[in-house]
């Protein structure tokens, strides 16, 4: 499929909005101008657009869970308590995998067997096949701002229902929602399928409606080097920005080390801001997302606590305008509303706590952020070579040939030849790099820092390492210590 970094025009989105809206019965209930007329009377602390701005300028940062259930009353139901109980600031419906999948006839059998067994049979909430309809029952009877949250390669459907349902955010990306989540879903035929969800954001900003968009910062979660991750949301920011979104969260999964933590939020907005200006696009608002820890979770909950509010306090010291919250039955599955809330509420704690205190950026903290900003320079200018100034087809081409390179993610397109491996203060290195383009002074960097842990620990530098730190989280550790 030919792909290309331009906006399309009018006649080519309405022209495949007709085929997608008829993906699914519910798709017929997406009227343009009464979704518009809906959507400009959301009022602002309803707008998820807007209360992200307005943290922006109050430099608070808020608190977010994960939540989604089957049934629109037992969903309603979560995402009260939630907010009553928890403290949440935004509220998610964390979608379902058949939706996901675009399976939506398996999620009409999903609902169905829920409400024969009083409760949910699927992983997260169907809002497609719930309609327009069914999520603004749950619009209405919640008191904040919805996302969608998800996993999806093709989300076209899904972004028309949740955002004619009064949904003011879509997270997810061309990349972050393909390469991390399916196994043989092509690069070019998922920037085409996110171009027009970005474009539908962009027709509802050209009709004066404030909607987010927040690439999925943390990718596969397991050991990912801040300037890959950076590296994709800048990517996705700009390739939104072409399609008209001007309000967009840019965000990372925590990977441990305090500064490297930092350094990758304080980066990752100076970098995406600088790109943006770079090709003229003025007027979009970046704010910024930090993941708590997307790894392997301890099963003992005091110790899930520790884990959920050293990321609370990390995200608040590096100035993130919102932090995503894990609960205490990360190591078991979906949580229950109350673990879900008690990991809100262990957030807020933190995050009211450490209020108004930022790490100060000294000498380290100013090295990190410039060694991952030129790592994730490296990585964009050479898609942009690549793409001949065509930042979607250098995508397409830096995935085959591994310049852009996520680590542990199931996708055919992606070259896996990177491994990340953390140093000796539990920052995460490039172990193998594969084939992406950093320059000898990057290489030798990483490498020293590796070398280091390996003297403290008497072992070579080695992908036992690797694997060490895959598991050392869940058994009570940052870094994977030999035995
Ligand atoms: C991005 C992956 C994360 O999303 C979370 N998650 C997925 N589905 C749900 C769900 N239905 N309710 C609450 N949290 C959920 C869980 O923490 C998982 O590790």
């Amino acid at each position: 499929m030919k792909v290309q970094n331009k906006r399309w025009t009018d006649e080519e989105f309405f022209t495949e909005r007709e085929k997608v809206l008829k993906q699914w019965p519910t798709g017929a209930e997406v009227d343009s101008q009464e979704a518009i007329d809906f959507l400009k009377k959301i009022p602002e602390e309803k707008n998820f657009a807007d209360v992200m701005a307005k943290a922006k300028r109050e430099g608070k940062t808020l608190a977010q869970p994960r939540a989604g259930v089957a049934l629109i009353d037992a969903h309603i139901e979560l995402l009260t308590f939630l907010t009553d109980q928890g403290g949440a600031d935004l509220l998610p419906s964390t979608i379902d995998s058949y939706t996901r999948q675009n399976r939506y006839d398996e999620c009409e059998v999903g609902i169905k067997e829920s409400l024969k067994a009083g409760r949910s049979l699927l992983n997260g909430f169907p809002a497609v096949n719930h309609g327009v309809k069914g999520c603004r029952m749950v619009y209405n009877a919640v008191s904040k701002p919805l996302q969608a949250r998800h996993g999806t390669p093709d989300s076209r459907l899904l972004a028309e229902i949740i955002h004619a349902g009064g949904y003011t955010s879509n997270e997810g990306g061309a990349i972050s929602y393909n390469v991390p989540y399916a196994k043989s879903v092509p690069i070019d035929r998922c920037l085409h399928d996110w171009q027009y969800c970005d474009r539908l954001v962009g027709f509802y900003e050209e009709n004066g409606v404030h909607i987010n968009r927040e690439p999925f910062g943390p990718l596969t979660g397991t050991l990912c080097p801040p300037s890959t991750s950076n590296a994709v949301a800048i990517v996705e920011a700009l390739l939104a920005a072409e399609q008209g979104v001007k309000n967009i969260t840019v965000g990372y999964g925590q990977c441990g080390n305090l500064i490297q933590d930092v350094a990758a939020i304080r980066s990752l907005e100076e970098q995406v801001n600088e790109y943006l200006k770079k090709f003229g696009y003025n007027d979009v608002l970046i704010t910024t997302v930090f993941h708590q820890w997307m790894g392997g979770f301890p099963q003992d909950e005091a110790k899930a606590f520790g884990v959920i509010s050293w990321g609370a306090a990390t995200g608040s010291l590096a100035g993130a305008t919102k932090v995503i919250v894990k609960t205490p039955h990360e190591a078991i599955g979906i949580p229950t509303k109350e673990a879900n809330a008690e990991g809100i509420r262990a957030t807020k704690m933190v995050l009211n706590m450490t209020e108004g205190q930022l790490l100060p950026e000294g000498k380290e903290l100013r090295a990190e952020i410039d060694l991952i900003k030129a790592e994730t320079r490296c990585i964009i200018e050479k898609l942009f070579e690549l793409g001949k100034g065509d930042l979607a087809v250098g995508t397409v081409e830096g995935f085959a040939q591994g310049v852009m390179d996520v680590p542990f993610a199931p996708s055919k397109y992606n070259a896996g030849k990177m491994m990340p491996a953390r140093d000796n203060n539990g920052a995460v290195r490039y172990l193998f790099t594969g084939n992406l383009p950093f320059t000898k002074d990057i290489l030798d960097i990483n490498r020293e820092k590796l070398e280091e842990r390996a003297k403290f620990e008497g072992r070579p530098v080695s992908f036992d390492m690797t694997t060490d730190d895959i598991f050392a989280v869940g058994f009570g550790r940052l870094i994977g210590r030999p035995k």
